[in-house]
């Protein structure tokens, strides 16, 4: 069977002399070294470049980094930097962000279920806007206003579009049944624009929509850019946002748009209607996962004659859940043997104390794996870290950013302190 396939692995990589996987001009084994492992090592020119491109396909001001996908302060400079916004999901996000030294003014505040401190906490720092979801957070809004709260927020509503996207139903969101935004099937959309537009508390600007994550058919985001213009163009309001999802390619075969093609498509649908707001995206996994691999060690390998060969790593489901979620592939091989073949089929598993604790259903790996082996994940750049627990009492990996030669620590590994700083004990 074939090696990994180098298109899954970020921009700047390459084989060192010593035929050791080299991220950013660094070394897989000496970053392993110097930090242990698991270790997520991020390909910082990668990052940057994604970010450029998407800068390049909207405009400036237009791209909007979806916080969730990964988020530390040195992530949120980097997109800042780079010349995105970022789209934070709760008042923690936010206060990441802001400790980074991003502005208020550039971070939008998304949530099906705001509390009343959150919006309270965006309406004081300044956000630039709130995407509010339900008439609940309405009443909300209006409430705080009453209170005095202020500057009055601008708005963008979130409207469900009623498009399916292909994708895992865990993360569909523009069909009719999902617990997001105003529904435009059943006229809540009109309703909320109405009341929005009456309201004293809140400044309506825009409208907003996300049908999805991980999303490869350009079909459904053209059919969603469509079904936004024809509503959002009557309405003549300064903004249109059109969410993330686009999808990455995660294992051999996969091939999902570029960011530049994505841009194309809902950008055409746009003109083609006649949208003259600015049209924004908020983009996360296309610019954080292809970015990133999760480095880990060997410890056992388990045959069993007839059945399966099993190889266990020093982490699993609490740094890399998705395939748990939402039975993610994932490829998987060895850092010292890049180009490879990888002829042996086993089950990649963490150490968490159950079954299901999977990394790859059917790995792909070379036959002299070895207990001890560095072993890369690649393409774990999104919703891998920002979703990771602490099952089993297992401290969080740290995060490493490779540029130039050179590796910086920017969320360094948990500590046993750690796990029993929240801890309260008589
Ligand atoms: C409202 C919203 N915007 C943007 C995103 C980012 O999506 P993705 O990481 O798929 O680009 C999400 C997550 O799916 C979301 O819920
Ligand atoms: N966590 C999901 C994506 C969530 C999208 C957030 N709106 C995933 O890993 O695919």
């Amino acid at each position: 069977m074939t090696a990994v396939e180098r298109h899954l692995l970020s921009d700047n990589t390459a084989v060192g002399a010593d035929g050791m996987l080299t991220v950013g001009g660094c070394s897989v084994a000496d970053v392993a070294a110097e930090y242990g492992t698991p270790v997520f090592v991020y390909d910082e020119a990668h990052l940057r470049s994604r970010c450029r491109e998407a800068v390049g396909a909207f405009g400036p001001e237009r791209v909007i980094y979806a916080t969730k996908a990964f988020l530390c302060r040195a992530m949120a400079r980097l997109a800042y930097d780079e010349g995105l916004l970022l789209d934070v999901a709760s008042g923690g996000e936010l206060h990441v962000a802001m400790s980074a030294g991003v502005p208020a003014s550039a971070c939008t505040l998304h949530g099906n279920n705001k509390s009343v401190a959150e919006l309270r906490q965006a309406i004081t720092a300044g956000v630039r806007h709130i995407i509010v979801d339900s008439f609940d957070e309405l009443d909300r809004l209006d409430m705080l206003a009453a209170e005095g709260c202020g500057p009055t927020p601008q708005v963008v509503l979130r409207i469900t579009p009623g498009v399916s996207a292909h994708t895992h139903e865990f993360i569909a969101t523009g069909q009719d049944d999902s617990k997001f935004g105003f529904n435009l099937g059943n006229g809540d959309a009109v309703k909320a624009v109405d009341r929005a537009r009456r309201s004293t508390s809140v400044d309506l600007v825009g409208v907003h929509c996300h049908i999805g994550s991980n999303v490869f058919e350009a079909s459904s985001f053209a059919k969603a850019a469509e079904v936004m213009a024809n509503f959002a163009v009557p309405l003549d309001l300064p903004e249109l946002v059109l969410g993330g999802g686009l999808g990455v390619a995660y294992v051999a075969g996969e091939e999902a748009p570029t960011i530049t093609q994505w841009g194309n498509v809902l950008l055409d649908a746009c003109d083609a209607l006649g949208v003259r707001s600015r049209v924004s995206v908020e983009p996360g996994r296309s610019i954080a996962a292809a970015a990133a691999m999760t480095i880990y060690t060997v410890g056992t390998i388990k045959t069993i004659p007839g059945v399966r060969t099993y190889v266990s790593v020093d982490g699993g489901m609490s740094d890399n859940p998705r395939p748990v979620l939402y039975g993610s592939g994932y490829e998987s091989f060895l850092p010292r043997a890049v180009d490879a073949p990888r002829d042996l089929t086993a089950r990649l598993v963490g150490k968490h104390c159950e079954s299901g604790d999977v990394l790859s259903f059917e790995a792909r790996l070379p036959t002299d794996i070895a207990v001890g082996d560095l072993l890369a994940m690649p393409v774990t750049g999104a919703y891998g870290q920002s979703m990771g627990s602490n099952y089993n009492k297992i401290t969080r990996p740290p995060v490493v950013f490779c540029a130039d030669g050179d590796a910086k620590l920017v969320v360094r590994r948990e500590t046993f302190d750690d796990l029993l700083a929240t801890d309260i004990y008589p």
